[in-house]
């Protein structure tokens, strides 16, 4: 069965995140990759974004749960923006990666990868 996929590439967030106060007290940018199944492939006959996952309102979402947190660890923002995802935009399958780039010394990026549901 094909089974297709939205991603979402690399989306720079800006955000209050860390565990140490020093860290915290400027926003710092994340890396946002995301991919999801859509639930049916409708659109793929219909030309209508109305029957797909519009990747611009998935965007908008992460974007505001970014903006809106007081979490010092990456895990619970990535769980907030995967059940909220999934709640409201009802994809079968999610894998979300939250990427802190250049924060260790001599590493690329650090981070958490989130993966739900069933991929088919
Ligand atoms: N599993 C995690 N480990 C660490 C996190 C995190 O969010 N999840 N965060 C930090 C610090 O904020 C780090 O980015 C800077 O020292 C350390 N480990």
């Amino acid at each position: 069965m094909m089974a297709p996929l939205i991603f979402i590439e690399e989306m720079k967030v800006e955000t209050i995140i860390g565990v140490s106060d020093w860290e915290r007290a400027l926003p710092q940018t994340l890396l946002i990759d995301l991919e999801m199944t859509l639930p049916q492939i409708t659109s793929a006959n219909s030309d209508l974004i109305t029957d797909t996952i519009d990747y611009a309102l998935v965007a908008e979402r992460i974007k505001s749960i970014t903006s809106n947190h007081t979490f010092k660890l990456l895990e619970p923002l990535a769980y907030r923006i995967i059940e909220t995802l999934e709640k409201e935009f009802k994809a079968p399958w999610m894998k979300l990666k939250i990427s802190k780039p250049q924060i260790l010394p001599q590493v690329k990026a650090v981070g958490v990868i989130f993966e739900k549901g069933v991929r088919t």
